[in-house]
Formats: structure tokens, C-alpha cells, sequence
């Protein structure tokens, strides 16, 4: 049997981010061209199960190895499990299409390890510790230094897909079957196409996680308003201002990047002025020139796993401090780019409390005054509020609900 298009992909997409270390996206761009869409949708599904569930599906395999076999043979035996015991494929179709994955020599003991797991699999699974054995050890004992029980949540949280979230342009029908969440956003299954929601063309609304939201709606920018928005792309925040009416400067280091957000705000019907800059320099050339500045740092997104299931194979211990000391060379700048009595909006996806809590000293001694969140304006999230008054969302908050990604928001005034 030849390889099916949709395993080979997965295949790829697999090898890309767990032997070259790439991110799932630029593996995802990186597929052949000729993939149809509705393929490419399914590797990817395939991919971020496996993801998701590492830990679990190599327990699984494990007593049916004697030694670790070749990476291209581990990956087609993980795609097979995540068929057969994550993805409800037909046995026959799960394994069959698996062993076509796997280099010639290692046929034999694909096709014979995943018959076993076809059998004796389910049980095995449903007897692991999936959320221990899902999460990197570093980053379970620093969860559970930050967090104290609630780690245990946080893994559960990510060993499921989360839904599509949307933020809708004011005035946009909310999409059908979507759920509305307190904070306003259209909530839809996991496994949704954005591409196939009737509107999407018409750009209606945006893709942008339930907690992706709150960092603008915290800005509370007035029509006509000048607002500076750092690290802008890929538009999901700078696409909210502007349907609050701000005026928006996008400021974005990467082009690339900045053609994404370019690209996003044009289907929008949207317009604001796009810095391809880093926003550094940017900002110290102009002090003191804005009324209202957000700024989304560079993180290690450890918030949000559930969305993207490679960051825990990608992410390392060292990355934690590295981009925390970016982020404080990033709050200095934006900082310094609030007008008197300016309103600074901080946030980052990340559930590391260095790349949080730990910058709010900073941020005072900067001349910042904290202006703490208020219940009322963060509906259903009462909960996320710290005693500093900043915000601190989790991947388990609203966990019936489908979860929403971890941020840390906090807002300040210049005095
Ligand atoms: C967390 S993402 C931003 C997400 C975005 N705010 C949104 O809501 O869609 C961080 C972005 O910051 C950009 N970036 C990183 N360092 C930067 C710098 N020094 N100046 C400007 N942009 C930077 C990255 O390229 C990346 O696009």
C-alpha cells in the first residue's frame, strides 16, 4: 500500500517538530503545495493529537519495543496510535496506512506492534497518568511552584483540543451553533475551519482565543484614539482596537509577519498604519507620544499549549529567562512610549510567572502606577484577578466551557 497524502503530511509535520525542532505552523506552510486544504486540516489534526499526548502514547508503545526503533518508525507508530486509540480510525485503516508510513525495514514491526496496541491498547491508555506524562517534567514542577494543585488542572487542560474562538467586527452576526461567551467571543468545536464559516470571506470576524481578548478590551481605547500597538502580528489585537475605534500604529519587527497582519486586516476591511520595526528603537524615538500603548511580548506561550501542542517539545528551561530579559527590554521601551497620564496595557501567553508577576516591580519602578483591573470589566473571570489587580487567566478557567489560553494582563498609568 502507497502512503496516504494526509498520514504522509502528519508524518512530516511530526519529523519537522519533534527531530528538526520546527514549529507547527512553518511546518504547515512548509507542506507540499499541491495538499488540498481539507487535507492539510486532517494532518495537522493527526500531528497535534500526537502532540498532545506524547508522553501517553510512548507508554503505551513501550512495552512493545524492546529498543527505541529509527525516529521515522517511532513517528509512523505514534501516528498509529493516536488513529486507533485518540482519533476513532478503523483499526484496519489506522494500522495499515501507519505501516505505509514506515521505512521498509520497520514494516514488519509497525504492522505487528499496532496490531497488539489494536487489542490490548485502550485499556492501557485509560490506565496511564496522562496529564504527568504529558507534560514536560521542568515545566509540571514550575506550574506546580506557581500554581500548587491547580497544575493538575492546567495539564488536564491541555491533553484536550480547544475550540475555535472568535471575535466578531461589531456588528457581525455571531456564526451559527457558536456559543457566546461573557466576554463577548463566538465560541465553536474543536475541529472547526474558519475558512468554511459562512462570513469568513466577508472578514466578519477573526480567529483569537477567549483570553487573547482581554488584553485590548483592557486598553479601553476611545474612538479616534491613537494607540500604539507592539508586537502586532499576527493583527489579532490590533484588529480589536481598531473595532473599538482607535487609531491604530502596528508596530511589527518581523515582515513576514507583518504580511500576515497586513493580509488579516485587509480581509477585515480594516486599516492601520503597519511599522515593519523593532519596537525598541521605535519607541525611543518617540517618548512620551502616545495616550494608550499595548504591548503582547515575545513569550515562550507555554499558555497556550492547548492551541498549539509543540510549544512543550520546542520550549526549554533557558528559554524562560531569555525572553523574560526581552520582555523587560521591551516594557522599558513601551514604557517610556506612554504619554502623561497614558494608559500601558502589558501581556504574554505564558503561564511562567518570571514572564508575569514578575515584571510588575519592574514596571513601578519605571514611573508606571498600576491600574488594577476591575471586576466588572472582565465579566465571568472574577477569579483571574491577583491581588495586585492584575490578570492571570489559565488553561483551565471556564474548563467546561472548553478552557482558554493562560495570559498575564496588567494595566498602568503614567503618573
Ligand atoms: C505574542 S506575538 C503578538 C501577537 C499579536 N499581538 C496578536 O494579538 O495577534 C509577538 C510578536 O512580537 C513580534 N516581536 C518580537 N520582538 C519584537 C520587537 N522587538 N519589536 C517588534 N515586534 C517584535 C514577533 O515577531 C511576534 O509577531
Amino acid at each position: 500500500m502507497s502512503a496516504n497524502p494526509t498520514r504522509s503530511a502528519a508524518f512530516a509535520l511530526l519529523s519537522a517538530v519533534l527531530e528538526r525542532r520546527r514549529g507547527l505552523e512553518e511546518a504547515l506552510d512548509a507542506l507540499p503545495g499541491g495538499l488540498q486544504p481539507r487535507d492539510k486540516a486532517a494532518a495537522h489534526r493527526i500531528a497535534a493529537a500526537v502532540l498532545r499526548r506524547l508522553g501517553s502514547i510512548d507508554a503505551v508503545l513501550e512495552p512493545y519495543l524492546r529498543r527505541e526503533p529509527s525516529p521515522p518508525a517511532l513517528q509512523a507508530l505514534r501516528i498509529g496510535v493516536a488513529e486507533l486509540l485518540l482519533l476513532g480510525t478503523p483499526p484496519h485503516a489506522a494500522v495499515a496506512t501507519a505501516v505505509a508510513l514506515a521505512p521498509r525495514p520497520f514494516a514488519g514491526l509497525v504492522n505487528a506492534v499496532l496490531r497488539k496496541v489494536s487489542t490490548g491498547g485502550a485499556a492501557a491508555l485509560e490506565g496511564l497518568d496522562a496529564a504527568r506524562l504529558d507534560t514536560p517534567p521542568w515545566l509540571w514542577s514550575a506550574w506546580h511552584a506557581a500554581y500548587g494543585p491547580k497544575v493538575r488542572a492546567i495539564a488536564e487542560a491541555h491533553t484536550r483540543p480547544a475550540p475555535l474562538d472568535l471575535s466578531l467586527v461589531p456588528g457581525a452576526e455571531v456564526p451559527e451553533g457558536a456559543e457566546v461567551l461573557p466576554n463577548g467571543t463566538a465560541r465553536l468545536p474543536p475541529g472547526t475551519r474558519i475558512t468554511e464559516i459562512p462570513g469568513f470571506a466577508e472578514g466578519g470576524f477573526w480567529a483569537q482565543d477567549a483570553a487573547a481578548s482581554l488584553p485590548a478590551r483592557l486598553l479601553a481605547v476611545r474612538p479616534g484614539e491613537k494607540v500604539a500597538d507592539l508586537c502586532a502580528a499576527p493583527g489579532g489585537k490590533t484588529a480589536q482596537l481598531i473595532a473599538a475605534g482607535a487609531e491604530v500604529t502596528a508596530v511589527e519587527k518581523e515582515e513576514r509577519r507583518a504580511v500576515r497582519l497586513r493580509e488579516n486586516l485587509a480581509r477585515l476591511k480594516m486599516s492601520a498604519e503597519v511599522a515593519v520595526a523593532d519596537a525598541i528603537p521605535w519607541s525611543a524615538e518617540r517618548r512620551g507620544s502616545f495616550g494608550a500603548v499595548l504591548l503582547d511580548a515575545p513569550c515562550t506561550a507555554t499558555g497556550t499549549i492547548r492551541r498549539h501542542p509543540e510549544v512543550p517539545h520546542l520550549r526549554r528551561p533557558r528559554d524562560v529567562p531569555k525572553l523574560a530579559a526581552t520582555q523587560a527590554a521591551l516594557i522599558e521601551a513601551a514604557a517610556g512610549l506612554v504619554a502623561p497620564g497614558g494608559r500601558l496595557v502589558v501581556a504574554t501567553c505564558s503561564l511562567q510567572p518570571e514572564e508575569g508577576e514578575a515584571h510588575l516591580s519592574r514596571l513601578a519602578a519605571l514611573g508606571l502606577r498600576p491600574d488594577p483591573v476591575r471586576a466588572e470589566e472582565v465579566p465571568g473571570l472574577e477569579q483571574a484577578i491577583t491581588p495586585e489587580g492584575a490578570l492571570r487567566t489559565r488553561p483551565d478557567f471556564w474548563g467546561e466551557r472548553g478552557g482558554m489560553d493562560g495570559f498575564f494582563v496588567a494595566r498602568f498609568i503614567r503618573g
